[in-house]
């Protein structure tokens, strides 16, 4: 079972190759890390392997079938900034039911409270909303997740319980786990495995 990119290439418009013939995978059941120089091309990796923008060169396969991101990705990508992931309009409750994520042994673990779901996404702290983002991108289809500077903004505290409970997911579901961070000593404490990129 892996999460696997053949060859991949990305270009923005008519720039340089960001990366060119990039092969990369993530075993289920691996936590591994991707560092790199600022602009060297993680996001736009990360993207790419979660289905959010299209390839250009490559493909990427999940378990061993071709990436095709419907309604529910196996593979999910979490930012930085979770403002930009939720609908503003929508109580949180809605967004954890939308994504068929309500449960509470999760919910727990990241220490959701009860009435912060009768709230809007302004109605909440940046560390609050990120776990409602973390929980609704860890649902029982997910295979994979992308964690991309996932907790950079954030105090240490939260910090941690954040990934208590990511860790505690990967094992129980037998998912992998890409962490994109300029942090070393997180990825040190965390993977099993480091890319450095590029490669
Ligand atoms: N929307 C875009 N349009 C044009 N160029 C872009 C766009 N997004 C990123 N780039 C360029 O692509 C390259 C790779 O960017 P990317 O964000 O993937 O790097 P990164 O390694 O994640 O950087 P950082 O560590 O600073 O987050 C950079 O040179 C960047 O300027």
């Amino acid at each position: 079972m892996v999460l696997e990119g053949k060859s991949l290439g990305y270009r923005y418009g008519k720039e340089a190759w960001v990366f060119h013939n990039l092969d990369i995978q993530v075993g289920a059941d691996e936590i591994v890390g991707l560092v790199g120089p600022s602009g060297c091309g993680k996001s736009t990796l990360g993207q790419l392997l979660a289905g959010h923008m299209r390839m250009q060169e490559g493909h990427v396969s999940v378990d061993g079938v071709p990436h095709r991101k419907g309604s529910r990705n196996p593979v999910q990508l979490v930012l930085q900034h979770p403002e930009q992931a939720v609908n503003p309009r929508w109580k949180l409750r809605r967004t954890l039911q939308e994504s068929g994520m309500m449960d509470p042994v999760m919910r727990s673990e990241l220490s959701i409270e009860d009435t912060w779901l009768d709230r809007y996404p302004n109605e909440l702290s940046g560390g609050e909303l990120q776990r409602i983002w973390v929980a609704r991108a860890l649902g029982p289809e997910t295979r994979y997740l992308i964690a991309d500077e996932m907790t950079t903004m954030l105090d240490a505290i939260t910090q941690a319980q954040i990934w208590h409970a990511v860790l505690r997911w990967a094992e129980r579901q037998r998912a992998g786990v890409l962490v994109i961070s300029h942090e070393r000593e997180l990825i040190e404490r965390l993977c099993g495995r480091v890319i450095h990129f590029p490669f």
